[in-house]
């Protein structure tokens, strides 16, 4: 790590039997992200920091230490992703980052997706939850409450793919057609081709860490989204293995619709309604699974009956983005990428980085910053955490907002993104 320059104050987070260790001064590396990035770090850092000083005094503090990938990076250093940036979150366990771009149809491959998946951080945790007084396009946004589990490290994630045309997608058709039977691409001449890896391992890891966070946190339900029915050896086994999981390692802690399924053919509809009844009475968690597509529209008719999502790479893109809009839009939508097994974590915004605001101290900083207050959750300073969440309820409440609330709102006065930060520091 010569080329970065690491705080001098401040100790490392620290992972004993399991569990981290996290002194009262920690470093924490943070990317400033790209576009928009570098408007809503300095925002949100401002929050971070605020916050944790009124929670703790001068007890504790957070040493931030700057690495680097995207745009700034390679300006830097001339590299889009340096190694030492990958070094100093494996050292220091947890990071946070900004925003950063991915050009369409060529160029560099996501940074973003390559972090999670160098460091095998195989959970992307999007909690969606309501905020009072947030605009929003449906009747009844309290209603979601939903914490997505998206598959991070596979799907059609991997990048495995190639250009139409190329001799690669023709080696690849050729072999499909003349190796494995394969009659049914329509165009081969001009097809792209992609490969989508679902494993077993992949899937009982998400699914296991789905079910235990929805235990560890009195949730009722997990619901397993997939499409299953068409892309049956990978979405389809998805359910399949999620299933085989809840029911071998969780027991009678959790009650399946398989186990629903059993008690019908058995003993006939009431009784299975009976035995559902029952264990969600018991506190068991409801494993049940829906179809991605009947899903999308049910998040949005009956949110109420959905809980913990745990679901495959693409779906969880496309879903954290849907429900995010339900509840204010992807300003204030926070997430989290998590190796549950290594302990290590990156929090990062679940938007990009809005190029055509870069720079202008405009956007809602929303979402790094409650992407740090899990952080602040992830590291067992609660108070910290809380004093924001307060804050953002009370400055929700007076109408003061950036754009993207103001067009929606009757009334607000419209923030910049370094205003509304000063505004919740002072509602803390
Ligand atoms: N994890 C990551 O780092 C991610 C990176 N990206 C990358 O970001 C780049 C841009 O992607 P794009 O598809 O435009 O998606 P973006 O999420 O960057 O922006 C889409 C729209 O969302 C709204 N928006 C985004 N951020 C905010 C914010 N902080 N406050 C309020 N509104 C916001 C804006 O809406 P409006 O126009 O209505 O004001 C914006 O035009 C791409 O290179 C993409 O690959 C995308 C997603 C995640
Ligand atoms: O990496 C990207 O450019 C897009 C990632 C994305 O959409 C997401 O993290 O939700
Ligand atoms: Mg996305």
């Amino acid at each position: 790590m010569e080329q970065y320059k690491q705080p001098q104050a401040g100790e490392r987070i620290t992972l004993q039997n399991g569990e981290l260790t996290v002194p009262d001064h920690p470093i924490i590396p943070y990317i400033e992200g790209d576009g928009t990035g570098p408007d809503i770090w300095a925002a949100a850092r401002r929050v971070l920091d605020a916050s944790v000083e009124k929670a703790y005094g001068s007890k504790r503090k957070i040493e931030w230490f700057e690495i680097y990938a995207g745009e700034k990076a390679y300006n830097k250093f001339g590299e889009w992703l340096p190694k030492e940036t990958l070094k100093a979150i494996e050292d220091y366990y947890v990071a946070i980052k900004g925003p950063l771009t991915t050009p369409v149809g060529g160029g560099i491959r996501s940074l973003n997706v390559a972090l999670r998946q160098e460091l095998d951080l195989f959970v992307c945790l999007r909690p969606v939850r309501y905020f009072n007084g947030v605009p929003s396009p449906v009747k009844r946004p309290e209603d979601v409450d939903m914490a997505i589990f998206r598959e991070n490290s596979e799907d059609i994630y991997a990048g495995i793919e190639w250009e139409a045309e190329s001799a690669e997608a023709q080696k690849v058709i050729q072999f499909l057609r003349e190796e494995m039977g394969v009659q049914k691409i329509r165009f081969p001449e001009t097809s792209g081709i992609g490969v989508k890896p679902v494993s077993k391992e992949g899937t009982e890891r998400l699914v296991r860490a789905a079910i235990q966070y929805a235990l560890d946190h009195g949730r009722k339900s997990v619901t397993l989204v997939h499409k299953g029915n068409i892309m049956k050896y990978t979405e389809g086994s998805f359910k399949n293995w999620g299933y085989d999981l809840a029911s071998r390692e969780f027991g009678d802690k959790v009650f399946t619709w398989r186990d629903y399924d059993e008690v019908k053919e058995k003993h006939g509809l009431e009784a299975a309604n009976q035995a559902q009844k029952e264990a969600e009475e018991a506190g068991r968690i409801i494993v049940k699974d829906s179809i991605a597509d009947a899903f999308l529209q049910q998040i949005l008719t009956r949110p109420e009956e959905y809980d913990v999502i745990a679901t495959l790479n693409l779906n969880g893109d496309y879903i954290s983005d849907a429900l995010a809009a339900q509840v204010g839009g992807i300003g204030i939508a926070p997430g989290a990428n998590i190796n549950f097994e290594t302990g290590h974590a990156i929090f990062e915004a679940t938007h990009g980085t809005a190029p055509k605001y870069a720079g202008m101290d405009k956007v809602n900083p929303g979402s790094i910053l409650l992407s740090g207050v899990l952080m602040l959750e992830h590291l067992g300073w609660q108070e910290a955490a809380d004093r924001i969440y307060h804050a953002m309820d009370q400055t929700i409440s007076q109408k003061k907002v950036t754009y993207d609330f103001a067009r929606l709102m009757e009334g607000a006065t419209e923030l910049k993104c370094s205003e509304f930060a000063t505004q919740l520091i002072e509602n803390l």
